[in-house]
Parts: structure tokens; C-alpha cells; sequence
């Protein structure tokens, strides 16, 4: 039960919200905020979803959660997306491989500034869906607009606002990757030591990478950063995690994607990484031998490599 005062219910009685994309975090978005409001979602495949709307209706809200996969934000936009005052929360994590464009950039050619906000923090879906205790970060510069979008969240998660949307930008999309090492890390069976090392200076080297693009330092120690690392490189039930644990096995990245059935967005964000340190000469040797990895090195020579750095 959410102990909201009246005059807010009486609000969120009247919020028009809808979520964009169906899949395990829109679900879960939808399903914390219909506790709320009365949350429609909409995907490109009709799904049997309480509120499911077509995507025109979902448009005609106010209120837009985009829980797309951030490889395709870009092109769903181009093709659906016309702004007449929405106010949106960007949910994906992720940055634009080929064009190394961060989120915020991309919806910037949409939508103004100050309509757009940013999710971030350590929150996996499937907790989400059981109502377990989750804290996240809304990040925009219109911090009325995080707040707005922070009522409308149920009790079970703890929301917290930042101006930093580089910050939780950087945080979000860089963790995945890191996940990735961690997973290879515990599926090469190096140990716990290994683990928290590489976790520790994956932080350093994601600080590091943030810190050129403007992100403030607290960021990295926070939800967004910390927060969401920790989580996120220590549990199966992370997908990039798992995307490393496979690696490790010698299983083929064709193979692995095919079988998890869900975005594994550290796969495309470290080739944006990548492609991003050495336009700008960021030293990032963690990402660098996970793209290596990707690409199709041994992982074991990339922690001799690295352990050499
Ligand atoms: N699952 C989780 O625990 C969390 C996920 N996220 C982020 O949310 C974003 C979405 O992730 P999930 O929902 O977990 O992925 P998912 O793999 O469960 O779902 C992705 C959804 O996007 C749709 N989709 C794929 N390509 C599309 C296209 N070209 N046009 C329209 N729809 C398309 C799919 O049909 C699917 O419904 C990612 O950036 C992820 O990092 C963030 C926090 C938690
Ligand atoms: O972003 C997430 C948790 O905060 C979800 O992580 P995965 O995409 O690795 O499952």
C-alpha cells in the first residue's frame, strides 16, 4: 500500500504514462507503477498485457518510459516519434555503436532538454516484478521533471534524483561491460580475489572514462555507478554477466545471444566504447580486451594481457 497524500493520488489518478517496449524491464516498469497509475505499454509485437496499446496511443500520453534496447532507440524514433510536449524517462543503458552517441544525444534531436530524464541504478527486472526493495536514480537538468516523474513510483522503490545524466549515462552502459569481464572472470574460475580486482578497477577505469565526457565524481560512487557494478558483475542474474560466464566456457557469441533471448547491452556498448577512448585517447584496458574478447581472442590471453598491463 503506498501512504501518498491525498492531493497526489488525486494527481496521479488523472497521469497519462505509457511505456515503450515490452520486454523485461518495460514489463516490470509497468508493472511498479500501475501500483500508482494506470500505466499502458506498448511493443512492436502485440503481447497480452494488461493496457497493451498501439504505439500511436502510447505516443498520445504524456508521460513516455522508452525500455527499448539502446541499439534501436535511434531508428524507433526516426520511424514513430514526433514531439508535441511528452515528457520522457530514457530506461535503456547503453551506447550507439558506430556513432558513439550517448542516449541524451540521441533523444536530443527529438526532444528538448528539459523534457528528458534518464533511469538509473541497480535494479533488475525480475526483483522488480517480485516488489522487492529496489533505489533508483532519475537523472535530468529539469529536476521538477524528476521529481514529477518520481511520484510515480510505488514505495518498494526508493527513488533518488541527479543532474548528472552524463554520469548515469556512463555508469549505465559502462557497468554491462564490466559485467562481461566479471563473468568471465568467475567462469575461468580465477577466483574471488580476481573478481573483486577486476570489479575495482573496472570502477576506475568507468570513473575515468565518465570523467572525460563532463560526469561528476559522487555519480560513480552512488546507485549509478557502485550500485549498479556491484549488482550487476556478482549475479547470475544479470545477462552480460552471463554473457561472460559462457564466454569463458568457449561458447560462441552467436550461440550465447541466441539462447538468452534478451538484450545483452554490454556486447554493443564496449565497440562504443572502444571506438570512443581511442577517438579521444581514454585508456580503457578492461573494455578494450572485452571488445578483443567479443571479436574473439582466447579470454584467458586477455588475462594475461591485462594482469601484464
Ligand atoms: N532487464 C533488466 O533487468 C533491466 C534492463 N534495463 C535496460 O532496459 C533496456 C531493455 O532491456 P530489457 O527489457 O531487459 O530487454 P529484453 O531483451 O527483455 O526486451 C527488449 C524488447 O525490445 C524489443 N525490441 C527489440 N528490437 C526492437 C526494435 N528494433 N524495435 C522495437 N522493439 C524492439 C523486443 O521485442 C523486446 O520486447 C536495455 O537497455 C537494458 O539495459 C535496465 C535496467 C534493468
Ligand atoms: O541494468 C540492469 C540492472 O541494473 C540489468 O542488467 P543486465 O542487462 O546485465 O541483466
Amino acid at each position: 500500500m503506498n501512504y501518498l497524500n491525498p492531493d497526489l493520488m488525486c494527481k496521479l489518478a488523472d497521469v497519462s504514462i505509457a511505456v515503450i517496449g515490452a520486454g523485461k524491464w518495460g514489463q516490470a516498469l509497468q508493472f511498479a507503477l500501475s501500483r500508482n497509475v494506470t500505466c499502458k505499454i506498448t511493443s512492436r509485437h502485440t503481447k497480452p498485457i494488461e493496457h497493451f496499446v498501439s504505439v500511436e496511443e502510447a505516443l498520445n500520453c504524456e508521460y513516455l518510459i522508452f525500455a527499448l534496447p539502446a541499439q534501436v532507440v535511434r531508428g524507433w524514433l526516426e520511424a514513430h516519434f514526433t514531439f508535441h510536449g511528452q515528457k520522457i524517462l530514457v530506461a535503456a543503458k547503453g551506447i550507439e555503436q558506430g556513432s558513439g552517441a550517448f542516449l541524451n544525444e540521441i533523444f536530443a534531436h527529438y526532444v528538448p532538454k528539459e523534457h528528458l530524464s534518464f533511469l538509473s541504478g541497480p535494479s533488475f527486472a525480475s526483483e522488480v516484478m517480485q516488489g522487492l526493495p529496489t533505489a533508483v536514480v532519475i537523472n535530468s537538468s529539469n529536476e521538477i521533471l524528476s521529481k514529477e516523474f518520481a511520484s510515480f513510483f510505488p514505495s518498494f522503490m526508493k527513488t533518488y534524483t541527479s543532474k548528472d545524466v552524463i554520469g548515469a549515462e556512463v555508469c549505465g552502459a559502462y557497468k554491462n561491460v564490466l559485467a562481461i569481464a566479471s563473468g568471465i572472470c568467475d567462469g575461468l574460475k580465477l577466483g574471488n580475489n580476481a573478481r573483486a580486482s577486476l570489479i575495482a578497477r573496472g570502477l576506475v577505469e568507468m570513473h575515468r572514462f565518465g570523467k572525460y565526457f563532463g560526469a561528476l565524481d559522487e555519480t560513480f560512487l552512488g546507485l549509478s555507478g557502485a550500485g549498479d557494478l556491484f549488482l550487476t558483475a556478482s549475479s547470475t542474474l544479470s545477462r552480460n554477466y552471463r554473457v561472460g560466464l559462457f564466454l569463458a566456457e568457449g561458447k560462441r557469441l552467436e550461440d550465447i545471444l541466441l539462447a538468452l533471448g534478451e538484450v545483452a547491452e554490454g556486447v554493443f556498448t564496449s565497440e562504443a566504447i572502444c571506438e570512443l577512448s581511442l577517438k579521444h585517447t581514454i585508456y580503457v584496458p578492461i573494455a578494450h580486451e572485452i571488445a578483443l574478447i567479443l571479436k574473439g581472442k582466447e579470454p584467458r590471453e586477455s588475462v594475461r594481457d591485462l594482469l601484464a598491463d
